[in-house]
């Protein structure tokens, strides 16, 4: 592609070299750079791009777009360009790079502490099943249509971001529902994308490693909503506090939806069971297959979106009624011991809080909950004491344990969950590191109709040990459990 056509949406502010060139790749990782590659130097957390132009020269780079003035001399085979904001140029090329394809159909994205997954996911397969050609982006997964491919991270980076969405548009998806996580907010992996509209399901503590204070988090996430077009919709969640500062600076049409007061979308609840939920959306019954008033949230969220992309209310609901729970969210395991196990995604305090809550909420007291949880290292370690309080105030038992560990030592992350308990809790609480031997000592504790929760990792398939991702899968160990125990 031409350099100028590449970089048409950039706000230049000098070029050094020949300007009409051809471009062949485009990469913002010097490793990836080859002859005739872009490489656009961004400054991240750990490392600054700028510090690998040298390198991505030496493997003939094309063009070496910038923010950084810091170059004594300038090759005459490359050209330079020095744009405003390099992570902003970057998210501009990738769009351009692929013909624009969030133009080229509906894209909706969610935000929130919690609850993306849950939404996007559903979303997903609410427009699958009423037709469309339709496309996910998710922590758990990226689907174009039905084939499904592994990711990396919840938002992915730019030049990912958008070859997905081009393979979306290449395979006829008129709709594709995305999680914004707030990384990929501050970091603009999603600036320039043209949405259809956004939603806000909830704002608790969690990343407050990245964003140091919940006022910061809230004003990143906030920044998603100020930059919605008019001819988006922004649906927020009126019964969180923060529902209405998101959107107090769209420009794009406001909606609501609330389980507790009026809102343009507003539910319900009724009875609540194991295995469902009756609840009233807009004056309608359905009985649901999701636990849990959160998860009414999500479910009213769906039902508030598709109505706003157009569709029948009445079908939407139901298939309301029919979608079924995302993996690792609230998935239960009938043991043979008759004790029900329930792995659940749950890794901040308020998560943890809403699962535990609506446990209670269907045990109603004919049971014990046997929590086991731990907490992700290098991740926010402010929730930690919070997760453990949470799980002990809510469980008769807990057993605090690694999650991924990542660099950090796991009796190190267990010492700052037990920094949340006080002198009787911390007597009650166990701890053991051996993630698969406090699935186990869960299990040897719980009695008929009692209820194991193992909380934090949910779909995950590893454990992440010093950069190395082991197997490691919370419903596999219990399904090994159940059918090895006499
Ligand atoms: C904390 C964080 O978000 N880090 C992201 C960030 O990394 P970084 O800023 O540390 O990048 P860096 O390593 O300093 O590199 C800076 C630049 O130099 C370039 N570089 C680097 C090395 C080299 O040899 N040559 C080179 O050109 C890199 O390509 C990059 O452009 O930019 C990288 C490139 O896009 C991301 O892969 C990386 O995600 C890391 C792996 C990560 O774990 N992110 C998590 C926290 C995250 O983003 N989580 C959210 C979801 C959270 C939730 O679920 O709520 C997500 O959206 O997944
Ligand atoms: N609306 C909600 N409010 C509070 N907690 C929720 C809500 N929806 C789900 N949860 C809880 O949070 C966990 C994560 O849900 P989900 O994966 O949908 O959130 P997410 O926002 O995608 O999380 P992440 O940011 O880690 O990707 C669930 O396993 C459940 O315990
Ligand atoms: N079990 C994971 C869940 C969080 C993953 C994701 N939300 C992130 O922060 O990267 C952990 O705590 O390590
Ligand atoms: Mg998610």
């Amino acid at each position: 592609m031409k350099l100028s056509q590449l970089t048409e949406r950039c706000k230049i502010v000098a070029i050094h070299g020949e300007e009409n060139v051809e471009v062949e790749s485009i990469t913002s990782d010097s490793r990836q750079v080859q002859k005739g590659s872009l490489f656009i130097a961004v400054e991240g957390i750990n490392t600054d791009g700028h510090d690998y132009i040298a390198k991505a020269i030496e493997q003939d780079v094309l063009v070496v777009v910038y923010d950084k003035p810091m170059f004594e001399e300038y090759f005459s085979r490359v050209t330079y360009v020095q744009v405003e904001n390099s992570a902003v140029a970057l998210a501009q090329i990738a769009s351009v790079w692929y013909g624009n394809p969030s133009e080229q159909l509906k894209l909706v994205g969610v935000t929130g502490t919690n609850g993306k997954t849950t939404v996007a996911t559903l979303l997903y397969r609410m427009f699958r099943t009423l037709g469309y050609g339709a496309g996910l982006l998710s922590t758990v997964t990226n689907c174009v249509n039905d084939d499904s491919y592994p990711t990396t991270h919840t938002t992915l980076d730019p030049i990912t971001l958008n070859s997905f969405l081009r393979k979306m548009v290449d395979a006829g998806c008129e709709y594709a529902f995305m999680e914004v996580s707030s990384h990929a907010i501050h970091q603009k992996r999603v600036y320039g994308l043209r949405f259809q509209g956004g939603i806000f399901t909830n704002l608790t503590q969690d990343h407050l490693d990245y964003h140091k204070n919940m006022l910061e988090y809230r004003n990143v996430k906030k920044a998603f909503f100020d930059a919605l077009p008019e001819t988006a919709f922004a649906l927020t969640n009126s019964d969180d506090k923060n529902g209405g500062v998101m959107l107090q600076n769209t420009k794009a049409k406001r909606y609501t939806y609330s389980v507790k007061g009026l809102a343009d979308f507003k539910a319900r609840i009724f009875e609540k069971h194991f295995d469902g939920t009756e609840i009233e959306i807009n004056g309608k019954q359905l009985i649901v297959q999701f636990v849990g008033v959160f998860n009414v949230y999500n479910l009213l969220a769906v039902y508030g979106v598709s109505v706003l992309l157009g569709e029948e209310p009445e079908e939407v609901l139901r298939i309301l009624s029919v979608l079924k729970p995302v993996a690792g969210r609230f998935q239960t395991l009938r043991s043979p011991g008759n004790f029900t196990a329930i792995v659940d995604y749950a890794h901040t305090p308020d998560a943890l809080t809403n699962v535990l809550n609506a446990i209670h909420e269907v045990l109603d007291q004919k049971g014990n909950i046997i929590t086991v949880v731990g907490c992700g290292g290098n991740r926010d370690r402010t929730k930690r004491p919070l997760m453990a309080r949470e799980a002990v105030e809510l469980s008769n038992r807990v057993i605090l344990t690694s999650d991924n560990p990542r660099f950090e030592e796991p009796q190190d992350i267990i010492d700052d969950m037990v920094a949340g308990l006080d002198d009787e809790q911390r007597r009650s609480a166990l701890s053991i590191v051996d993630r698969r031997e406090a699935i186990k000592t869960a299990c040897a504790l719980a009695k008929p109709g009692d209820i194991i929760l193992v909380a934090g990792k949910g779909h995950e398939d590893y454990q992440e040990i010093k950069g190395v991702k082991y197997h490691f899968d919370d419903k596999e160990e219990l399904e090994k459990i159940f059918h090895t125990s006499p």
